[in-house]
């Protein structure tokens, strides 16, 4: 056996024992590797120079709704910007958004031992076909993340709202491998229909975005609440229309989430309270994006609906109308736009 490969058996594989690499080190990265490391993982991070920064000069600083803490000392994390630091890779968490997983991928590809298991932290259901396509022979598992991370500056991040990681199945156990204190992944015979019950949800990401609002806030209102049930509505017509049977990330089933959120407020709370648990300061990472000026995953999310859509002959134009909003909030590069629900629905027949 080579020195510092000391080799875990596990069921029928083996695991090498190098550092865990975070690809791409933002708000999910960040959290989870953090925690990872926290409970003394060895862990890297893959990073923009402005996260290095950060994380060099204030460590991490996680905070949990729930009201847990941990700190990290940048001593804890290697900190690189060159891929190379996948070299010694055991573990690969890809946490970039969706536009980026065919480059991170070719990093991969480039620098990480052909041995090293990649999982996919991201939104969407694409990303981890796309790593497979590019990554031919290696093991690569989807994970579904449930809850938000707000990214507060000076090494801060919070998870703002709560739930476990949901983890593909595998015989060495990556779902067990990877939990730590504050962090749980849960294994799954289903990711496909976890992620395209995720995607559902995550149709949200975009009305929040154009809306401006706190998630909170903006759950917290009917006319939002009835135009997001709008959303999932087109959403798991598309979906069943492709034969896809999508699994809640929530208690509540797929077929009755939209009738949910369409009940008066006082009734929702009684109804969805207990089960959604966010920090007034949550928002979707997609309005993040529109923030900070970069590219939204939009493609990812309605662009799905309506691929289906277009394919199966179905109308989704609500779908339609929020991709252009967001192509528009995009180029003009000023944030979010901050629209009403009377400015986004017009135009669209309403249900
Ligand atoms: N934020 C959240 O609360 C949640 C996010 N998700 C999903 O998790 C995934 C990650 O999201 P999130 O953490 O918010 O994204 P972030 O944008 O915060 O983090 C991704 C980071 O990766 C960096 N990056 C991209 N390419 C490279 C590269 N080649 N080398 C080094 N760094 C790179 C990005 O830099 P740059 O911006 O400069 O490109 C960015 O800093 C997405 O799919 C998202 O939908 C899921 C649940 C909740
Ligand atoms: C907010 C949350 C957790 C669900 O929409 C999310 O996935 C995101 O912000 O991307």
């Amino acid at each position: 056996m080579q020195r510092g490969f000391a080799e875990i058996f596990s069921g029928q594989h083996m695991m090498r024992d190098g550092p865990i690499v975070v690809a791409g080190a933002g708000s999910i990265g960040c959290f989870v590797g953090g925690l990872l490391a926290s409970a003394g993982r060895r862990v890297s991070f893959l990073a923009r120079p402005r996260v290095i920064e950060e994380v060099e000069r204030f460590g991490l600083a996680l905070t949990s709704l729930e009201g847990s803490s941990w700190h990290v000392a940048s001593r804890q994390v290697r900190l690189s910007e060159d891929p190379k630091i996948l070299t010694d890779a055991s573990v690969v968490l890809v946490t970039v958004k969706s536009a980026d997983t065919a480059d991170i991928a070719d990093a991969i590809a480039r620098c990480a031992p052909q041995d090293a298991v990649v999982v996919s932290l991201q939104n969407g259901v694409a990303n981890a076909a796309t790593l497979r396509d590019r990554l031919p022979g290696r093991k690569v598992l989807a994970a579904m993340v449930p809850f938000n991370v707000i990214a507060a500056g000076e090494g801060r991040f919070h998870r703002a709202t709560s739930g476990d990681v949901v983890i593909e199945r595998d015989a060495a156990n990556h779902a067990a491998r990877l939990s730590v204190p504050g962090l749980v992944m849960r294994p799954t015979d289903n990711i496909v229909g976890v992620q395209w019950g995720k995607l559902l949800v995550n149709l949200n990401n975009a009305i929040n975005a154009l809306s401006g609002l706190p998630l909170r806030e903006q759950l917290g209102s009917r006319d939002w609440r009835r135009l997001f049930a709008d959303q999932i509505a087109e959403g798991l017509m598309a979906v069943r229309a492709d034969g896809i049977k999508p699994i809640s990330p929530t208690p509540v089933p797929p077929g009755w989430t939209a009738h949910l959120l369409r009940l008066p407020d006082a009734l929702f709370k009684i109804a969805l309270a207990p089960a959604m648990k966010i920090d007034p300061q949550a928002r979707s990472s997609m309005w993040e994006d529109l923030e900070r000026r970069r590219r939204t995953e939009i493609d990812y999310l309605q662009g799905v609906v309506t691929e289906i859509a277009a394919r199966r002959g179905l109308k989704t134009p609500l779908s339609r109308r929020i991709v252009a909003l967001i192509r528009a909030a995009e180029a003009k590069g000023e944030g979010s736009p901050r629209l009403s629900v009377a400015q986004i629905r017009s135009g669209v027949a309403k249900r």
